[in-house]
């Protein structure tokens, strides 16, 4: 006999079906609200304007002993900002919103940027090549020296490999959950010797930098962060960057399958290239959904969220949301183009305020670095070979199955010249949908 939904834990459901789990199970609903059990705890799941409002409510929903220990020993490290709530969340953030100025985000992406340009010089006509693993590899060169790590050259690719694994093991219970624990392991003890020998003066450090100020950063009493949490801090700041390769190689795939948008992206038009930016991170999926505890007993559109039950933000259902998204399955850069997007809007890094909230303070980083790369793709003239483009709405976090091949054509020069190229292969894959095979379309 088949349990009504909402009393059978759905856990092995949601890794089996991915992306498409929450909103298709939104869908099933009368109300649009998920009632449902995950990991053992009564869970609730809702989406929107005013979800996003009622869940970034620390009066409603926090998050301390909300994330479960396999994403903290995977994705986020043990004591990290994202467990925190009220003053020393406060506190942990401004150490992040202080090391992510303005001048900071530009520093990096310059720096990526031009990290990329080095190396695709290097980069010989009709070599084979990864787009996936080359974004990683400049973004943790670029983001590593703008923020003060010294990495030496020999260690950079290895590096790269741990912080992609990092983020690609954390939805998983097989081996690339295994491989993501030992790499956190490595990275946070490297972190770890860094903070050390930056407090006890062995290694001499660029004032202001990232690395200077979590070794300095103090808590909300005045003391000075534990050496293993500084650690965790400074991975929480150059491991997310490194993740920004995902939304490279979906920018990618966006220019392959939509080529139309390759010549303003080529001529550096700065809004188009930022509204690209935003189109990537909400078509395409990351992060699905995030989650909280509820503080007491509550209700939402006068549905029951019991106290201590799991109250899941469905991010994935809400840039899909067709109430929210005129076409949302089209991909169109232009619908962010001379619009402000409001706090509550566009959600795949989290909503409401960076400052008081959880939401993602590297937004700025993301969308400048994928802008800046985004457009070095559209100037560079390159072959797509025949390879899997398809994207698996079943595997967190999704990407292109080739991770992206490309053939760069003709001698490499550094990026200069607006150029227009056209992928010589028609795309032959679907446009991304949310439906992941036998799942039903959210809504
Ligand atoms: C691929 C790009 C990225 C994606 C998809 C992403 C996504 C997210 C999401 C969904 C959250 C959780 C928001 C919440 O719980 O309310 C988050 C939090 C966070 N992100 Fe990002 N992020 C990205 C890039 C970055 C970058 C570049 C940085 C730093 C430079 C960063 C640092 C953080 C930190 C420290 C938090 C925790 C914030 C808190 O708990 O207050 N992320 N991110």
């Amino acid at each position: 006999m088949r349990m009504p939904r909402g009393l059978v834990d759905e856990s092995a459901l949601a890794l089996l079906e991915g992306y498409a789990w929450l909103p298709g199970l939104r869908a099933r609903s009368d109300t649009g609200v998920a009632h449902t059990r995950l990991l053992g705890q009564r869970a609730v799941g809702l989406c929107g304007v005013d979800a996003a409002r009622f869940f970034y409510d620390e009066d409603h929903v926090q998050r301390r002993s909300a994330i479960p220990i396999p994403l903290q020993k995977t994705l986020f490290g043990r004591g990290a900002v994202h467990t925190l709530d009220g003053r020393d969340h406060r506190d942990r953030k401004a150490f992040f919103l202080s090391v992510l100025t303005t001048g900071a985000v530009e520093g990096i992406a310059e720096s990526v940027g031009e990290t990329w340009d080095r190396r695709a010089a290097g980069w010989r006509p009709d070599q084979e090549l990864v787009l996936f693993d080359e974004a990683a590899r400049a973004i943790t060169r670029g983001v590593c020296r703008a923020v003060g790590i010294p990495l030496a050259e020999a260690e950079a690719d290895d590096v790269a490999r741990d912080l992609i694994a990092m983020v690609d093991g954390f939805a998983t219970p097989g081996p690339r959950h295994w491989r993501a624990r030992r790499a956190r392991s490595r990275r946070e003890a490297w972190m770890s010797d860094l903070i050390s020998a930056v407090r006890n003066g062995r290694l001499e450090v660029t004032p202001d930098s990232a690395l200077d100020a979590a070794a300095r950063h103090r808590d909300a009493d005045g003391r000075e962060l534990a050496t293993e949490v500084a650690a965790v801090e400074l991975l929480n700041i150059i491991r997310p960057t490194a993740a920004v390769s995902w939304f490279v190689t979906h920018a990618a795939h966006a220019l392959h399958r939509w080529p139309q948008h390759r010549e303003r992206l080529a001529a550096g038009e700065e809004e188009f290239a930022e509204s690209f930016a935003h189109e990537v991170r909400r078509f395409y999926p990351f992060a699905p959904f995030i989650g909280g505890l509820a503080v007491r007993d509550l209700t939402w559109r006068g549905e029951p969220v019991p106290q201590g039950a799991m109250v899941l933000l469905d991010l994935w259902g809400h840039d899909h949301d067709p109430e929210l998204w005129d076409e949302p399955y089209a991909f169109r850069p232009d619908r962010f183009v001379g619009r402000d997007i409001g706090p509550f809007e566009l959600v795949p890094q989290g909503a409401g305020d960076p400052a008081t909230g959880h939401r993602c303070p590297g937004e700025p980083t993301a969308v400048a670095i994928l802008a800046g790369l985004a457009g070095r793709l559209a100037r560079m003239d390159y072959e797509v070979p025949e390879q899997d483009l398809t994207i698996s709405l079943r595997r967190i976090p999704a990407r292109p199955k080739s991770g992206f091949v490309f053939r760069p054509r003709g001698r490499r020069e550094p990026d200069v010249t607006a150029r227009t190229s056209r992928p010589a292969t028609a795309p032959a894959e679907p446009a991304p949908r949310p439906r992941s095979e036998s799942s039903p379309a959210p809504r």
